[in-house]
């Protein structure tokens, strides 16, 4: 069943778009965990060698995949400190989330203690990240085409207004339907948050753990990045709540793009920084160390500032912290902040994380593209969604984006974008 209206204008290329998009993603992925390995360590090169199907494919590492995903739903399903209420949906109604993800982390990390101490053996992790990506793909591609089947049955209310244009290459790699769940476990907002991010740094820990191995202890680098972005998933985490606003979960479907993101890309590429520094060791002076984390608090200030005054507003326009900001009226009786962070630029939040996202790379020093693949793609991922979010924005709020544009000309930065 396709939802009524006009049908939604088609995104990434369409068709053919996402069909290269599904071959060129995963290919991507795999040839970054190859060259990160290899002594050049080039970007742009070629991986060393081809890996075979033996040194993909591994049962074990399918079923320790396996494994933490249910130790993730079943943290999930844990009782939580808060049940928070989504955006209204087409029918009116609200669903339920759980706020329990930053508990999940505290509790990941006790089990994972706990593991350690009993001989487990998270330092031959890094040496498995070849086959657990394979793993991760495999589910990926299994659990898109479950979400496809299921969508076929889901009333037209259930449906995104993108990813039902009836291509069914189309469909399976945007989502169909927006929020699929079983009972409490909304499967998007499950994946969004807990295994691909809380995994992240559960990698980045085994980088670390098997650096010290290696070289007795861990370099200031690979602290800086374990920390960063510790810092990074923590924020997210313990702001959980935020997601539910985010074009991803009000917008978009559940498809090969958001499942592939949230439990392949973002584990396996986003830890690209610290499997860099375990296979080319950089040194860092104090100096050099102390500038990188006045970055990282920079981007992290602007970051935390900007999404959390769009989200107080949001939530209550006359809360004190946010009731002197001059807004704009619209016609749908919601209002624009034209002061504060986003009286700077339209999207003071990108900027704040593309500034992290460069000091997440300066502690594998200048020598190597490779560290900085994260800063580049994260640049044209940032300046799509927003193209995408202007044009949502724009049929949205008509005239009054329209005078918000006038009044805040620049995009992301400042004088440039
Ligand atoms: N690390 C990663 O891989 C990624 C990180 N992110 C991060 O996720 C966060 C969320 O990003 P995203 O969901 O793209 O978008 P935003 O959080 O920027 O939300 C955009 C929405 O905010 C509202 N809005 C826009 N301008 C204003 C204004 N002036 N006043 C009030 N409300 C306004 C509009 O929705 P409405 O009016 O309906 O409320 C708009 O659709 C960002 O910090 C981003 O950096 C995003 C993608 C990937
Ligand atoms: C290239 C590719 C595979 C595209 C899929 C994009 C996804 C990887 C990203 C889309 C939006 C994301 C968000 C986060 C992680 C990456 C994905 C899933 C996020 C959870 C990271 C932490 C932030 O604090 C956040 C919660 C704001 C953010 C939400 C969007």
């Amino acid at each position: 069943m396709a939802p009524q209206g006009s049908p939604a204008p088609l995104e990434f290329g369409g068709p053919l778009g996402a069909a290269a998009l599904m071959l060129l993603l995963p290919a991507t992925m795999f040839h970054l965990l190859l060259v990160v390995r290899s002594g050049p360590a080039r970007l742009l090169g070629p991986p060393p060698h081809l890996p075979g199907l033996d040194a993909l494919w591994s049962p074990r590492a399918l079923l320790l995949w396996l494994a933490w995903l249910g130790l993730q739903a079943a943290l999930y399903l844990l009782p939580a400190r808060k049940v928070a209420e989504g955006q209204e949906l087409k029918d009116k109604s609200r669903l339920q989330y759980p706020i329990n993800g930053f508990q999940a982390l505290v509790l990941t990390a006790v089990l994972v203690g706990l593991g350690v101490s009993v001989g487990l053996p998270l330092g031959a992790l890094p040496d498995m990240l070849l086959p657990l990506a394979f793993a991760a793909t495999l589910i990926a591609f299994i659990f898109s085409l479950l979400l496809y089947l299921k969508a076929q049955v889901a009333p037209a209310s259930a449906l995104a207004p993108g990813g039902n244009s009836g291509n069914p290459v189309y469909d399976f790699f945007l989502g169909r339907e927006l929020n699929p769940r079983v009972s409490f476990l909304d499967f998007k907002y499950f994946c969004e948050l807990r295994p691909g991010l809380i995994g992240w740094v559960l990698i980045n820990l085994a980088l670390l753990t098997q650096e010290a191995k290696l070289r007795g202890s861990p370099s200031l680098a690979m602290w800086l990045v374990n920390g960063f972005q510790l810092l990074y998933v923590g924020d997210a985490l313990w702001y959980e709540e935020a997601v539910l606003t985010t074009m991803d979960i009000t917008h978009d479907g559940f498809g090969f793009m958001l499942v592939f993101g949230d439990l392949a890309w973002v584990p396996f590429t986003y830890s690209l920084q610290a499997q860099f520094l375990l296979h080319h060791p950089q040194v860092l002076g104090l100096p050099m160390a102390s500038t990188i984390c006045l970055i990282n608090a920079i981007g992290y200030y602007i970051f935390r500032g900007a999404n959390s005054q769009k989200n107080t507003f949001r939530k209550n326009p006359s809360d004190p912290r946010v009731a002197d900001l001059e807004t704009i009226s619209t016609a749908t009786g919601r209002k624009l902040l034209v002061s504060g962070w986003w009286g700077m630029v339209r999207h003071p939040n990108y900027l704040g994380d593309l500034i992290m996202a460069l000091a997440w790379s300066l502690p594998c020093g200048v020598s190597h593209l490779l560290p900085y693949f994260y800063l580049l793609y994260f640049t044209a991922l940032l300046v799509h969604r927003e193209a995408r979010d202007e044009r949502q924005c724009l049929q949205k709020y008509g005239l009054a984006w329209q005078e918000y544009c006038r009044r805040v000309p620049y995009r992301i930065l400042p004088y440039v974008y």
